[in-house]
């Protein structure tokens, strides 16, 4: 399933890149102010911070929320005191686009996250050319030479990426590339088979200085002090805040 889900998002950025040129798209992100100081943001503090995502469908889960208008979904999300956006901008199974994202830009102060199937240096230059201050890299989606020339060029282009992992292998690579932010995802892309206590099993070996965030399986406040409790610097959450009252919802699990 992830390399379909891969397979997909490429043939939708040639799509694109039929339209607007690699060329076009590298000006207009070196256009753009300069991306958020994301580590920053997403540092280690007293609470659990909270990246909450715009996400309309998912494969696994199918229609979760029609989101009319992104951004005042993520205005909403700000209000209820979350730290980044994560933006799904996959088209074919998460119903998401780049346009999502340059409105949610246009319309927070927060860092916004590209959350998609980035294979391919296109991806990474229309992220910023829309305003993104992260980018999301999959390493289960990339060998370890394109994982390394997609880090390097989001670092260069001043963005942050968030490395998600979901075995110790996975994590041995997102630590070799030096990466500040590195993810657990509960899900496997493959099977999205969800194991919660995934993270609680790898956050130790997260080097220190290293942000954790821990991803997907949210449900209650007691989901979130789950993860707090084995480590997470930062929970990442979707389904639950889409499909709930965002503001209280992220209010309640802020209090967690
Ligand atoms: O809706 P949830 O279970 O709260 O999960 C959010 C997020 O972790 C999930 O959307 C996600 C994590 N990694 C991904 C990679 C691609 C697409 C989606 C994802």
């Amino acid at each position: 399933m992830l390399d379909s889900l891969v397979a997909g998002a490429l043939e939708d950025a040639s799509v694109r890149r039929a339209a607007r040129s690699l060329a076009d798209v590298e000006s207009a992100a070196l256009a753009r102010p300069a991306a958020l100081d994301v580590l920053a943001h997403l540092a280690p503090a007293d609470r659990v911070k909270i990246i909450a995502e715009v996400k309309r469908s998912s494969p696994s889960r199918g229609a979760l929320a029609e989101i009319p208008d992104p951004a005042a979904l993520a205005v909403a999300y700000e209000t209820g005191g979350a730290s980044t956006i994560s933006v799904l901008t996959e088209g074919r199974k998460f119903g998401g686009s780049l346009a999502d994202l340059e409105a949610v830009r246009a319309a927070v102060k927060l860092p916004v996250l590209r959350k998609d199937f980035v294979a391919e240096a296109y991806q990474v230059l229309e992220a910023r050319a829309a305003g993104a201050d992260l980018v999301l890299l999959i390493v289960a989606a990339l060998e370890q030479p394109l994982l390394t020339e997609l880090y390097g060029l989001i670092t260069e282009l001043g963005m942050t990426a968030l490395v998600e992992t979901h075995s110790a292998d996975e994590l041995e690579r997102a630590i070799d590339l030096g990466a500040r932010l590195i993810g657990v995802n509960a899900r496997n892309l493959s099977t999205f088979e969800l194991d919660q206590n995934l993270f609680g099993t790898l956050a130790d070996r997260i080097p220190s200085g290293v942000i954790r965030v821990a991803e997907s399986a949210v449900k209650t406040p007691a989901d979130v002090a789950h993860y707090r409790a084995a480590g997470a610097d930062v929970v990442l959450i979707g389904e639950a805040l889409v499909t709930g009252d965002p503001v209280a919802t992220l209010t309640e699990f802020l209090g967690s």
